[in-house]
């Protein structure tokens, strides 16, 4: 788990004050303490499947000793008294973030205080980096140098890029010489957009990429994304944001707030040799997705890629996804917990050389399910190298054949080209 902020690290005041909220906020906070408190509110909410209500909160993190509070305005009281919530840190908490609560996934929509509001949204800033169709091979080891580069990634999809929105997407060129080429090469493969987030984002992703021309990034800054994944001057591997504008506007180009928004089509293909694979959220929340994702595209060149989506499940489509190891498999509850406790990350993969194989070929690349086992068997596995234990063996890779193709519409439904 991230680690705890503290107001001196702020580097700000000795006393977080409420203020007024933002329209749509209750005031107060029934069994908050006084003004002088350092606590991080905001507006949240919770989606109660049992009663099929949104429920809206005002959530308070005491930053002094992490604890966390909810309070239910509407029914003017405390719904949440102030407990240790050990699946929440400061470092998780930005307009936009769900966490877990006891395993419900709380929504924060809005800061609650303008106090809130100025000392986290500079450390809080988007940007929207995409990694383009020549860096979609080391595409693991692009989201280790995010990581380790102390960014989030907090939306992640691939999609197949049309002409029409290459050219929207990149406009403000459509005069230059280098216009159809760079429509060209951005419909050439499937790319990975995200959207990262951290203090300075904008700034620090743009110094990680590198100059334009990858052979100048390789001459002059060659520890850059660009100089070890790019090829020239149109293929640079990534993109990013060039200011906060610009992400403002093109994050919701790809990961549009209303859910049936127009967006780019996801680019999964489906066949025989497809099967799926989700990357448990205890990788992702380790920091580790990079790292897995590296050694999975280490495995062998012929395993594609070709779907990726960043999805936090409910309890209720983690054990739909789940359903046939009920009463098969001793840790279903477990698993299930496990799965809906944070964002996971689907895949869908094509191995065209092995066939109606694949399912099977991809099962020795991930592992037997206990990775003690893993260790002992097969040691150069992908449950060997990041489980932990039965429930957290790094990752569910489809076990039939036939379940390969079932199993990837279920993430990616109707997306398949
Ligand atoms: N002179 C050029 N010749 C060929 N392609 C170019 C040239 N300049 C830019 N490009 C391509 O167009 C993209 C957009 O150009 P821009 O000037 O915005 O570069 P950038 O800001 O470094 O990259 P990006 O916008 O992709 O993050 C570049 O990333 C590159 O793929």
């Amino acid at each position: 788990m991230t680690s705890y902020i503290t107001v001196s690290q702020f580097g700000l005041i000795d006393s977080i004050a409420p203020c007024s909220r933002s329209a749509g906020a209750s005031s107060g906070g029934g069994g908050m303490s006084g003004p002088a408190d350092d606590r991080l509110v905001f507006n949240a909410t919770w989606h109660d499947e049992r009663a099929a209500l949104l429920r809206h909160f005002v959530l308070s993190y005491y930053v002094d000793d992490g604890t966390l509070e909810l309070f239910e305005p509407k029914l003017r009281r405390v719904f949440l008294r102030r407990s240790a919530v050990d699946t929440v840190a400061a470092d998780d908490l930005w307009v936009g973030a769900r966490l877990n609560v006891f395993g419900r996934q709380v929504e924060l929509t809005d800061y609650g205080t303008e106090v809130t509001r100025r000392l986290l949204s500079q450390r809080t800033q988007r940007t929207l980096a995409i990694v383009k169709p020549d860096g979609v091979a080391n595409l693991g080891h692009i989201l280790n140098a995010i990581t380790l580069h102390g960014l989030k990634v907090t939306q992640a999809r691939m999609v197949r890029l049309t002409r029409a929105e290459a050219e929207t997407f990149y406009a403000e060129h459509a005069a230059r010489t280098f216009f159809p080429k760079l429509v060209e090469y951005m419909t050439s493969g499937p790319v990975v957009a995200l959207e990262l987030l951290g203090r300075d984002a904008v700034a620090r992703w743009r110094q990680m990429m590198g100059p334009t021309d990858s052979e100048a990034a390789r001459r002059d800054v060659p520890d850059s994304i660009r100089a070890q994944y790019g090829t020239d001057k149109t293929l640079n591997a990534v993109h990013g944001s060039d200011g906060a504008e610009a992400a403002a506007r093109e994050i919701p180009f790809f990961f549009p707030a209303e859910r049936d928004a127009p967006r780019p089509r996801g680019s999964v293909e489906l066949c025989g040799s497809s099967t799926c694979a989700v990357v448990r959220p205890h990788i992702v929340r380790d920091g580790l997705l990079g790292q897995l994702l590296a050694a999975l595209q280490a495995a062998d060149s012929d395993l594609q890629i070709t779907g990726l989506e960043l999805q936090w499940l409910t309890e209720a489509r983690a054990r739909e996804f789940l359903e046939p190891y009920r009463g098969a498999v001793a840790e279903f509850p477990a698993l299930a917990a496990e799965l809906a406790s944070g964002p996971a990350v689907a895949l869908a993969l094509r191995w065209p050389c092995q066939g109606a194989d694949a399912v099977e070929a991809f099962r020795r690349v991930v592992g037997p399910r206990d990775p003690a086992i893993a260790a002992l068997l097969r040691p150069q596995s992908l449950r060997a190298k990041f489980g932990r234990d039965r429930v957290r063996n790094a990752l569910h890779c489809t076990d039939l054949a036939d379940d390969g193709p079932l199993e990837c519409r279920f993430f990616f439904g109707g997306e398949e080209s």
